[in-house]
């Protein structure tokens, strides 16, 4: 029987962007700040719609290479009696990061994310969260984000850096269920979603 492996080692490691990485180039086409980032997918665990436990989470462009975000911690989203599970904390934040596609028009998908913990998060809290990104190298895009309780200004609960990587919609279309992908594409928004991706020079 085998255990559970370690992360590789090595050059895959290292969250800090490498020497040579580039400053992210805000898309032309990017939302404008303060406008809101739809949902990529209706039935998206982060920012659908149609996931009654879902985040829900709602995202929106910010100035620069960045977008803020917000969700609210419900009682489905326990670990402890009254606190927000951890993981489901690092769910929101792979959201946020995920949502910063739209400013460099580039689908990511995470690769690695790490999260501290700095607070625990009662249910019934609006996290506040916000992502930016920092470098990119090749199909690599390396961000950092926070989330924070009682508001855009208020105390630091948690602190994340992702490296994410640039994909086709073939990632999608090759490796998900054939039922949810069928339907999927016969979805005019996500549809649409995927276009925007597309046209990426
Ligand atoms: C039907 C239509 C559908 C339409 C959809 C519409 C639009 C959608 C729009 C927007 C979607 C946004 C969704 C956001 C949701 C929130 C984010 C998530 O939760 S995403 C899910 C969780 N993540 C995964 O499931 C990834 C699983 N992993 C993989 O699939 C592969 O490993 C992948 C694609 C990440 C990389 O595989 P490779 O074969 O393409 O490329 P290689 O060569 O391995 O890596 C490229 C570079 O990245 C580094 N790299 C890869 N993984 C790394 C890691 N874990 N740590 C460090 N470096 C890593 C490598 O060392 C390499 O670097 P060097 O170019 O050589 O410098």
């Amino acid at each position: 029987m085998s255990g559970p492996t370690a992360p590789e080692t090595g050059a895959k490691a290292p969250l800090a962007p490498p020497a040579d990485a580039v400053a992210p180039v805000r898309h032309p086409d990017a939302p404008a700040p303060g406008e809101p980032i739809g949902s990529h997918y209706e039935n998206c665990f982060g920012c659908g719609g149609n996931q009654p436990h879902g985040l829900h989470l709602s995202a929106r462009a910010d100035e620069g290479v960045a977008v803020t975000a917000e969700f609210t911690v419900r009682p489905e989203h326990q670990g402890a009696p009254g606190l927000a599970h951890g993981g489901l904390l690092a769910s929101a934040l792979d959201e946020t990061f995920g949502a910063l596609s739209w400013l460099f028009r580039a689908i990511t998908v995470t690769g690695r994310l790490e999260t501290d913990y700095l607070l625990p998060v009662p249910v019934g809290t609006v996290l506040h969260l916000s992502a930016r990104c920092e470098a990119v190298h090749g199909r690599k895009y390396y961000s950092v984000a926070e989330g924070r309780l009682d508001g855009p200004d208020g105390p630091v609960a948690l602190r994340a850096r992702a490296l994410f990587i640039e994909v086709k919609v073939d990632h999608f279309t090759a490796n998900g269920r054939e039922e949810e992908i069928n339907a999927a594409m016969s979805d005019p928004d996500t549809v649409k979603a995927t276009r925007a991706f597309e046209v990426n020079p």
